[in-house]
C-alpha cells in the first residue's frame, strides 16, 4: 500500500478526530510536555521554567491526576536520563527499563482516557548530544539515524503511545517511521506528528536545562532550519505530507506565525500542531514579572495568535494554567 494512503493512524482516538476541525481556544487543543527522569521518586523543580518539574514515574499518578481531573485529555512525554549510560545511538530512548517506557505503561495503566505523545529524538540519550548518529568527524549519518528513530518510534508504539512525535529533523525519518509503523500493524494505531518546521532557535535554553541534551560541541544548523529559512520550511512541511505524516508542527510559534499560515495553507487537510517552546513560555513569565504585562493576558494572547494563524493542536508548558482559565 502506498504510504500517503494510510489515513487511520491519524484519527484512531477521540482525540485525535477532534483534532481535525478548525476552532477556538479549547482545553482539548492543549498537549502538555512533561519531562519524565529515571528516578522513579523524583519531582525535581526545573529552574528556567516556573512551575515546570522533572517527575520520576511513581509521582506520574499524583502529579497527573488533578490536571485529568481539570480537563487534561494529552501529554507530550520527554525523558531526561540521569543515572543510565548515554552512548553513540542513544540507547536509554527505548530501553524497556528507561522513563520513556516505563512513564508509558504508568499512564496507560492509571489514565486510560489520557492521550500519550512520545517526542522521539536521541539528544537526551546520546553520549554527544546530538539529535542523531554521527560519522567519525562529527557530521550526521543519516541513514543509520533514520533507522534508529524509526526503530525507538516503533518501541514507543508497542509500549502503547498514542503518538510518535520525531523531532530529530533528519531527511526521510518520516517515511521510515511510517514505513516500521505499519509494517508492524500499528498503521491504524499510531499517529505520526511531524516536528516537520523545526527551526535551529534561540528559545530552547530552558528546554536543554531540563533535559540534559545540550550538544556536547557544535550546534544543531545542519538539521534545524535557518530562523529566515521560509522556503526550506514549505519544502519540510509538504515532504512530510507526502511521507505519511498525520500531523505537521511548526516549532517555535510566535517568532513563526507566517510558517503555521503556510503550513495550513499547504497542508491544509492536516491537523496542525505548534510549539510554544521553553524560552516562549520563559519570556511571557519573565515579562509578567518585570510588571511588563499581565500574564494571563498575554498567555491568552499568544496562543490565540496560533490559532488565527491555523493551528489546532497547540503543545505548551501553560496547558495546567489553560485548565483553569477556559470553560469545560
Ligand atoms: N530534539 C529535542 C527537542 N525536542 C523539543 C525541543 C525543544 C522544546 C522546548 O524548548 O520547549 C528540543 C530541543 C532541541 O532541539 O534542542
Ligand atoms: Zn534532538
Ligand atoms: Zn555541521
Amino acid at each position: 500500500m502506498e504510504i500517503s494512503s494510510i489515513l487511520q493512524g491519524g484519527y484512531q482516538h477521540p482525540l485525535s478526530r477532534s483534532w481535525q476541525g478548525r476552532r477556538q481556544l479549547t482545553k482539548s487543543m492543549f498537549m502538555y510536555p512533561i519531562f519524565i527522569t529515571d528516578d522513579p521518586d523524583a519531582s525535581v523543580a526545573i529552574p528556567s521554567l516556573p512551575g515546570q518539574c522533572r517527575w520520576g514515574v511513581n509521582q506520574l499518578e499524583g502529579f497527573l491526576g488533578p490536571l485529568v481531573q481539570k480537563g487534561l485529555r494529552s501529554v507530550i512525554l520527554f525523558g531526561v536520563p540521569l543515572k543510565c549510560e548515554k552512548d553513540e545511538r542513544g540507547s536509554p530512548a527505548d530501553d524497556p527499563h528507561g522513563p520513556v517506557i516505563q512513564a508509558i505503561q504508568k499512564i496507560r495503566s492509571v489514565f486510560p482516557d489520557l492521550y500519550i505523545a512520545c517526542d522521539v529524538c536521541l539528544c537526551e540519550y546520546t553520549s554527544h548530544g546530538h539529535c542523531g548518529i554521527l560519522h567519525s568527524d562529527g557530521t550526521i549519518h543519516t541513514a543509520p539515524s533514520v533507522d534508529r528513530m524509526a526503530e525507538v518510534a516503533l518501541n514507543y508504539a508497542r509500549a502503547g503511545a498514542h503518538c510518535v512525535a520525531p523531532s530529530d529533523m533528519m531527511d526521510g525519518r518520516i517515511r521510515a517511521i511510517k514505513r516500521s509503523l505499519v509494517d508492524a500493524g500499528f498503521g491504524n494505531r499510531c499517529t505520526l506528528m511531524s516536528y516537520s518546521a523545526k527551526f535551529a532557535s534561540g528559545l530552547y535554553g530552558p528546554f536543554r536545562d531540563a533535559a540534559g541534551s545540550a550538544p556536547a560541541f557544535g550546534d544543531r544548523k545542519c538539521y534545524q532550519l535557518p530562523s529566515d529559512a521560509k522556503g526550506l520550511a514549505r519544502r519540510a512541511i509538504q515532504r512530510d505530507v507526502t511521507e505519511g505524516a498525520d500531523i505537521i508542527m511548526v516549532k517555535p510559534s510566535l517568532p513563526y506565525l507566517d510558517i503555521i499560515a503556510d503550513a495550513a495553507q499547504l497542508a491544509v487537510d492536516h491537523p496542525i500542531a505548534c510549539y510554544q517552546v521553553s524560552g516562549e513560555f520563559a519570556m511571557v513569565h519573565a515579562g509578567a514579572r518585570a510588571g511588563v504585562y499581565d500574564l494571563k493576558a498575554l498567555a491568552f494572547e499568544t496562543t490565540e495568535s496560533m490559532v488565527r494563524a491555523g493551528a489546532t493542536l497547540i503543545l505548551s508548558y501553560f496547558t495546567p494554567e489553560f485548565l483553569e482559565w477556559l470553560p469545560a
